[in-house]
């Protein structure tokens, strides 16, 4: 049977907004949208993947929630799982500078006005229905309503 290997993909939320970013690399990819992260390495959690991933690739000070419930295949033997993040307080604002040449902060109706990975789509739809109204209350909701 053959191995799967996890790439950990961050709903980073801060103030309502989602972060995507556009892969710079390789060709088959760049210029698509993705949700930043990477590979989990042997003996590695999710989470701690996920934390070192966004401070390689944006240089932030973040830290993993939970995970969204789902995988998705991409191109075997990888698999994307999605965790929630947010960016610690006194962390630097997320900068493109590995394996991205643009970052974006989508607000609610502007979350599919980027061009995802095909394979990103799924779960970026259900990590909206995880997360509700980007991470917030309803309006009008009070917190834990
Ligand atoms: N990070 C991330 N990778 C994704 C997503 N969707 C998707 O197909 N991929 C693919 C792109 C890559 O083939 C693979 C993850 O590669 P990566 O380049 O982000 O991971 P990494 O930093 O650990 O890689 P490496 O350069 O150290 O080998 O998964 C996504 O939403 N986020």
């Amino acid at each position: 049977m053959s191995e799967r290997i996890v790439v950990v993909g961050a709903a980073l939320v801060d103030d309502g907004r989602l972060l995507a970013a556009r892969r710079s690399a390789p060709v088959e990819l760049a210029g698509r949208w993705e949700l930043p992260g990477g590979k989990v390495e042997p003996g590695e959690t999710a989470d701690t993947a996920l934390v070192r991933e966004l401070r390689e690739e944006l240089g932030v000070d973040a830290e993993a929630g939970g995970r969204v419930p789902g995988e998705w295949p991409l191109k075997s033997p990888y698999v994307l799982h999605v965790w929630t993040a947010r960016l610690r307080p006194g962390s630097a604002a997320p900068k493109p500078l590995e394996d991205h040449d643009e970052l974006r902060w989508l607000g609610p109706d502007e979350i599919w006005d980027v061009d995802w990975l095909d394979q990103d789509v799924p779960a970026v739809r259900q990590t909206l229905a995880h997360l509700g109204p980007l991470g917030g209350p309803r309006r009008g909701e009070a917190p834990g309503a």
